[in-house]
């Protein structure tokens, strides 16, 4: 994040004075905004910027203990220099949250610097590797130039020039939400791996006496668990592509000053990083417990796995939080369409009449049409943004202003803004598979995963297409069938789709995802590296068991 801060917001001559350092890896930086007291709420940050015109420096202090930074990766022992947000003072007036770049330890002996105090803030349920740290800064003095002027400049005198937009600051926290999708869908594609390697090679249970004991991946149930995991990472797979493509053409605006779609971004990106690690990393787990005791062994590769993923739900944005951001602007597109404005790609949906299209209950409608479909999605999506939408309106109406309309209406909210999310996903998996390119074989495979994905959607949201009238019961019934039905179907290439991931079994990092499938021997060597196996009886024996036993047996 440091360096994607510095290429966005720094001006030519401090692009040229602090990249190369760091593509050298001649400093080596983190991004420093989260603090013991907040990392949600920007605005709250405590960290201060005070601009000095007598010495033309900066100068930087943690004023409370909830003012640490704490949290930024390799923050604690690795980074040379950070990236502080601070809030910027000049003038005696407060200008709000502000990159500052600030050198954190001697280049010459990697000793922090006088009013820097920093370590690590101790293990944490993974990343055990990763020295997330804090940062105690105490009337630490940088220079003017070091406060990062691309959208906002501090004049020598102390000249205040305020950026085109104030959240242009958070520019660099949408690029990697958009990076945290791509994310979702690797760890999900690792994940389906090695449940679906496993699953191939697992025999379990004797159906009938006498029969040789099946694969697992040969049971229904087992399949029901693991392939619509693997078409959703399929989905995400394609989704990541699509919002990439969003980021960099908005970006492109943006860098030639156009922000018109600034805040379509915003809420895409932050629905989609919320809505795929949600669902990644409750899938992670999943495909684990798919596994048997084997499962919950280190061997697997699961416990890392989740341990590093599981943080994308909550940094760069809770989850939450950035579903309340996307839904905001729903609510905002839902008021500008009924004041005639053209809504922008993505939720120009909102402003169709998509209610009276599919009345639920309906008979002969083709269920297993994906085109049918995905325009449920797209009803759902509506109903749920315009219901909440009217829930903010009739708290206004009630006299609540809109920050208490909107909180009131959160839970609603972030039904929508999911909603929203998922028909952007499903939508985007069935156009990219029409745009690909391939063989009416594979086409044929992938349509098999983007049904499994669309139907087992609505059987797992069957209550928002029921509630609306959108699908009726019997309906929803018979999706939730056409899911279990492709199932045997995809079994067939299952290992292939998998395989198709290509994933080195040194990244992978799974005794059970092994490509060669040679699981128990390598089961059984892996265990002999076991530190508790280095001698026969371990030097605790001694200490406790065998006087223990010996006392114990003297008795009898
Ligand atoms: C190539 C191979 C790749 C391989 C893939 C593998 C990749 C793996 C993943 C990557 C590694 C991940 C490592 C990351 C480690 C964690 C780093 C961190 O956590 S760092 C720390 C992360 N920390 C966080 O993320 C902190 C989360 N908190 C926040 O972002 C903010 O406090 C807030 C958004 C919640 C509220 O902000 P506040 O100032 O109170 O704003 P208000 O609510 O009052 O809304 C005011 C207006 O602003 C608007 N707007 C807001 N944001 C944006 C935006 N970004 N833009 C545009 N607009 C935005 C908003 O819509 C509204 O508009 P309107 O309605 O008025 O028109
Ligand atoms: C592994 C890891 C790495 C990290 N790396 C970095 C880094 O490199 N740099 C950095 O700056 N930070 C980093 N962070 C910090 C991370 O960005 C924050 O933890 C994250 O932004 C969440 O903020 P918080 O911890 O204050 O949670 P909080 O905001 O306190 O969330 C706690 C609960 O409050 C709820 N809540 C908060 N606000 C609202 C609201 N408005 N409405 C409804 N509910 C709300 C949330 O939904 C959540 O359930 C990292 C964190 C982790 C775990």
């Amino acid at each position: 994040m440091f360096i994607p801060t510095l290429e966005r917001q720094c001006t030519s001559e401090q692009r040229e004075k602090f990249l190369p350092l760091c593509y050298d890896y001649r400093i080596i930086g983190t991004y420093a905004q989260t603090e013991l007291g907040h990392g949600t709420f920007l605005r709250g940050l405590e960290t201060t910027a005070h601009y000095d015109p007598n010495t033309q420096e900066f100068i930087l202090n943690s004023p409370t203990i909830s003012s640490i930074k704490w949290w930024p990766g390799a923050l604690g022992k690795t980074s040379t220099h950070a990236v502080v947000l601070a809030q910027l003072y000049t003038l005696g007036k407060c200008h709000g949250i502000h990159p500052f770049v600030v050198q954190l330890r001697s280049l010459d002996d990697h000793k922090p610097l006088r009013g820097i105090t920093v370590g690590d803030i101790g293990p944490k349920m993974g990343f055990g590797p990763n020295d997330n740290g804090y940062l105690k800064l105490h009337k630490h003095r940088i220079p003017r130039t070091n406060m990062l002027m691309k959208y906002s400049q501090v004049s020598p005198d102390g000249t205040y020039t305020k950026p085109p937009r104030s959240t242009l600051t958070y520019g660099t926290m949408t690029f990697v939400r958009v990076l945290i999708v791509h994310g979702s869908a690797i760890a999900l594609a690792k994940a389906s791996t090695i449940a679906i390697r496993y699953s191939a090679v697992r025999r379990q249970s004797e159906l009938r006496p006498g029969e040789p004991e099946p694969q697992i991946l040969s049971y229904p149930t087992q399949q029901h668990k693991l392939f619509p995991l693997l078409a959703t990472a399929y989905a995400f797979h394609f989704v990541q592509l699509a919002m990439m493509k969003i980021y960099t053409d908005v970006n492109d605006q943006i860098n030639n000053s156009n922000f018109s779609r600034i805040q379509e971004l915003h809420a895409l990106s932050s629905g989609l990083k919320a809505f795929t690690s949600w669902v990644t990393n409750a899938g992670l787990e999943v495909c684990r417990m798919s596994c048997g005791g084997h499962g919950y062994s280190q061997a697997s590769g699961f416990p890392r796995l989740y341990a590093d993923f599981t943080p994308s739900c909550t940094y760069e944005g809770e989850n939450t939080v950035l579903m309340l951001q996307s839904a905001r602007y729903l609510v905002k597109c839902v008021r500008d369409a009924r004041s005639g404005k053209t809504l922008p790609g993505t939720v120009s949906y909102l402003s169709e009449d998509v209610s009276a299209v599919h009345s639920g209950g309906s008979s002969g409608r083709d269920l297993s049409n994906l085109d049918f479909l995905i325009s449920l999605y797209k009803q759902r999506a509506s109903n749920q943004v315009h219901f909440a939408s009217d829930k903010v309106d009739r708290g206004i109406s009630a006299g609540m202003d809109l920050v208490g309309a909107l909180n009131s209406a959160s839970v609603h909210l972030v039904s929508a803004a999911k909603a929203h999310s998922h028909y952007f996903i499903a939508k985007t998996f069935v156009e990219s598979l029409k745009l690909l390119k391939a063989s009416s074989e594979l086409q044929n495979v992938l349509h098999q995963l983007a049904s499994v994905y669309v139907f087992e959607g609505i059987a797992q949201s069957s209550g928002d297409f029921i509630e609306d009238y959108i699908l009726s019961g019997s309906e929803a019934k018979t999706i939730r069938q056409l899911a279990v039905d492709l199932l045997p179907l995809i079994r067939v290439n299952a290992v292939s789709l998998v395989d198709a991931f290509s994933f080195r079994d040194e990244v992978l990092q799974s005794v059970l995802g092994r490509y060669d499938g040679n699981v128990y021997e390598n089961l059984f060597k892996w265990a002999q590296n076991s530190p508790l196996n280095k001698t026969d009886v371990h030097p605790s024996y001694h200490k406790y068991l065998g006087p223990l036993l010996k006392r114990n047996q003297s008795k009898l």
